[in-house]
């Protein structure tokens, strides 16, 4: 009987201690510093090209999205992007576990999505164990700037995150949600909808 011994990918995805120091994921993230780099070096006259750079970057990017270079991954190949997706300057995704963000969702500068983790014990640190959890994002989420989402968080649908918040737990649906660590504020309600509604109806109006 043959025993498949698991690659590096496949722990690093599964979530369990892997290496990073390993041919198929330095080819991975070789392949996403070469693509980032284009990517952050093309002008704002270049937008098809920057579309086809964030087609081949992720595993998937949905239709009417955007990022503002300069932008940073590891692999890129391990997020899904949902649709109308806008990343503000300078966000960075660690993706050595999956990312997966839902549809509508605007990030303002600086936005970080961490999903690396490197052991406690710092004598198994130094032997470059490390591991990845997953981040998951709904619909409908807007993250203000210089927000931190740690390892193995799930953030709902229908949220708004305050600035600088470092997001530790699970956040849920319809809610605004601010601070270090990053806690629920208030439901997002029908009054929000109409007194946003009254502010649309009158900048039309004034049309
Ligand atoms: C896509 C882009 O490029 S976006 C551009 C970047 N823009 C930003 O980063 C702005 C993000 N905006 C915010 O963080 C705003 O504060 C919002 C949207 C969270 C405000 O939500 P609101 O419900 O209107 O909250 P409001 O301003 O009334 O504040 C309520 C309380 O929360 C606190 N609070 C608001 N935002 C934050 C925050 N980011 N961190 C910590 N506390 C906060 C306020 O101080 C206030 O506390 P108090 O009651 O003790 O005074």
């Amino acid at each position: 009987m043959v025993i498949k011994m698991k690659s590096q990918k496949e722990r690093m995805l599964a979530g369990e201690l892997y290496v990073a120091q390993d041919e198929e994921l330095g080819r991975e993230n070789k392949r996403a510093k070469r693509l980032t780099r284009l990517f952050n070096q093309s002008t704002e006259e270049q937008q098809e090209e920057r579309q086809r750079l964030l087609n081949a970057m992720f595993k998937q990017f949905g239709a009417g999205g955007y990022v503002e270079p300069p932008f940073h991954t590891d692999y890129g190949t391990n997020t899904v992007i949902g649709k109308n997706f806008y990343a503000n300057y300078d966000a960075i995704f660690v993706d050595c576990g999956p990312i997966t963000i839902g549809d509508n969702v605007f990030m303002g500068p600086r936005v970080g999505l961490y999903t690396a983790g490197h052991p406690i014990d710092a004598g198994i640190r130094a032997e470059q164990l490390e591991y990845g959890k997953g981040i998951t994002i709904g619909d409908d989420v807007w993250f203000g700037g210089n927000v931190v989402v740690n390892p193995g968080v799930t953030i709902g649908s229908n949220v708004v995150i305050g600035s600088g918040s470092i997001v530790t737990h699970d956040i849920p649906d319809n809610v605004v949600a601010v601070g270090n660590p990053c806690r629920v504020l208030r439901p997002i309600t029908q009054q929000d909808h109409d007194e946003w509604a009254k502010q649309k109806a009158a900048y039309y109006a004034d049309r």
